[in-house]
């Protein structure tokens, strides 16, 4: 008997954060995408035979400009998307050099604290990612 064959969407992407320079807290880069005119974590589909890590680096550096260093894994999303299911996967990642320049895809990025970029985030299920952040990071949760 064969096996159905699996229709998911496979995209990875980062909670891409740095320091402030003035506080040392961390900031916690988001993504506006004018097709959704939305607030969203770097991600994105993966190429054929791509790692999941790589498909997440990869978009880290064409949506935001930014190489980051990956960190710990954090959950997983699955979601529908245009009809067909999506899987996520997500992990922290340290920003270390940025050079943003806008494309049709993303036209800003943002750097803020937790406690904003869980405010701004358009999907409720992006939000609890960034607690997750903070937990891998050993710092406290946001309120909300
Ligand atoms: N970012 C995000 N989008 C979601 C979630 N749940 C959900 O229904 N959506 C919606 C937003 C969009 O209307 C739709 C498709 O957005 P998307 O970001 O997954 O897909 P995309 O193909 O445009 O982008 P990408 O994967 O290439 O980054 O899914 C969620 O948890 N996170």
């Amino acid at each position: 008997m064969s096996t159905p064959k699996d229709t998911t969407v496979q995209a990875a992407g980062c909670v891409l954060w740095r320091r402030s320079r003035a506080t040392g807290e961390p900031e916690l880069c988001l993504i506006h995408r004018p097709k959704y005119d939305d607030w969203s974590w770097p991600k994105g589909k993966l190429k054929r035979g791509e790692e999941a890590l790589a498909g997440a680096l990869r978009e880290v550096a064409e949506e935001t400009g930014c190489r980051a260093v990956p960190g710990p894994e954090l959950s997983t999303q699955r979601y529908r998307a245009n009809g067909r299911p999506k899987k996520v996967r997500y992990w922290a990642a340290e920003a270390v050099a940025c050079a943003f320049s806008p494309t049709d895809e993303v036209d800003r990025v943002l750097w803020l604290d937790p406690a904003a970029a869980r405010d701004r985030l358009t999907q409720a299920h992006d939000r609890p990612l960034v607690d997750e952040l903070l937990a891998v990071l050993h710092l406290p949760r946001t309120a909300g």
